[in-house]
């Protein structure tokens, strides 16, 4: 389970997220939605600390993943990314074969045996539905594949890890209909052995593949929580006036 008590993220003077406090259950998915700018970004990339990589940036509050504090010192952040990975907007993959996508991350990871890269290849290809289509290629560039096929390989990329999360951030928005359904169909199919964490800004999207949902907003100059609960209850019978126009597309 990923907790936050508390988390606040500041560029500079400008706070971006203010106290934030969000559960996000084990085996769900839990969709965020809320306006362009109210900080659903800053917050995944709080979740696996990547904010440290933003000079000028910092986080306070708390955040709980499985128990361990991710803020504190102690906190081990190359494990903690592996553990909780994140897909982007635009697919990102290297500009390496399909192959050594998936199996860079791995030989820097561990000391593992041609046939263990082999088996891990096939087995997270599959489980993104890639394998039947680039099994002949493996050694071709990733970058030849289409944008759709791109985001699911850079999704097995993650998985090849063995994380416990996975953050996606807008994972659709650059991709046509079709392969935005695909992976879609993947994400619904992720959620039996992941928890899912999904930013979008598509509303129909969030109802379709989210368990829970968490509406942000922006409240004097910064991004907030303003509505959270199982994605049926809060789009059938939202609690927050602000939840209810958003959702019903008269705001936002
Ligand atoms: N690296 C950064 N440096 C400075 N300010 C930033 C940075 N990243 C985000 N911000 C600011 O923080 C606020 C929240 O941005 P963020 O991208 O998290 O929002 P968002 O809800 O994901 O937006 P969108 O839906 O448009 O992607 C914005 O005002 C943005 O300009």
């Amino acid at each position: 389970m990923i907790r936050t008590e508390g988390l606040s993220v500041n560029y500079g003077k400008r706070t971006a997220l203010r106290d934030i406090s969000l559960t996000v259950p084990q085996g769900h998915v839990t969709a965020i939605v809320g306006p362009s700018g109210c900080g659903k970004s800053s917050f995944l990339h709080a979740l696996n600390r990547m904010t440290d990589l933003i000079p000028g940036a910092s986080t306070s509050g708390r955040i709980i993943i499985d128990d361990q504090d991710v803020l504190s010192r102690d906190c081990d952040v190359s494990l903690l990314r592996r553990q909780v990975g994140m897909i982007f907007q635009k697919p990102n993959p290297f500009p390496l074969s399909i192959r050594q996508n998936i199996q860079l991350a791995l030989k820097e990871h561990g000391q593992p045996t041609r046939v263990e890269l082999e088996a891990i290849t096939q087995q997270v290809l599959e489980s993104t539905g890639l394998w039947g289509e680039v099994k002949d290629r493996l050694h071709h560039s990733a970058l030849k594949l289409s944008g759709g096929q791109q985001q699911r390989l850079c999704i097995a990329r993650a998985l090849a890890l063995k994380p416990r999360y996975l953050l996606l951030d807008e994972p659709c928005s650059a991709l046509d209909p079709i392969a935005s359904a695909r992976v879609e169909e993947l994400i619904a199919s992720l959620k039996r052995e992941y928890t899912l964490l999904i930013v979008t800004h598509n509303l129909a999207q969030a109802r379709r593949i989210s368990d829970d949902l968490a509406v942000f907003w922006m409240q004097d100059d910064a991004g907030v929580v303003v509505e959270t609960g199982p994605t049926n209850k809060v789009f059938s019978t939202p609690t927050n006036p602000i939840t209810a126009a958003y959702l019903s597309g008269s705001q936002g």
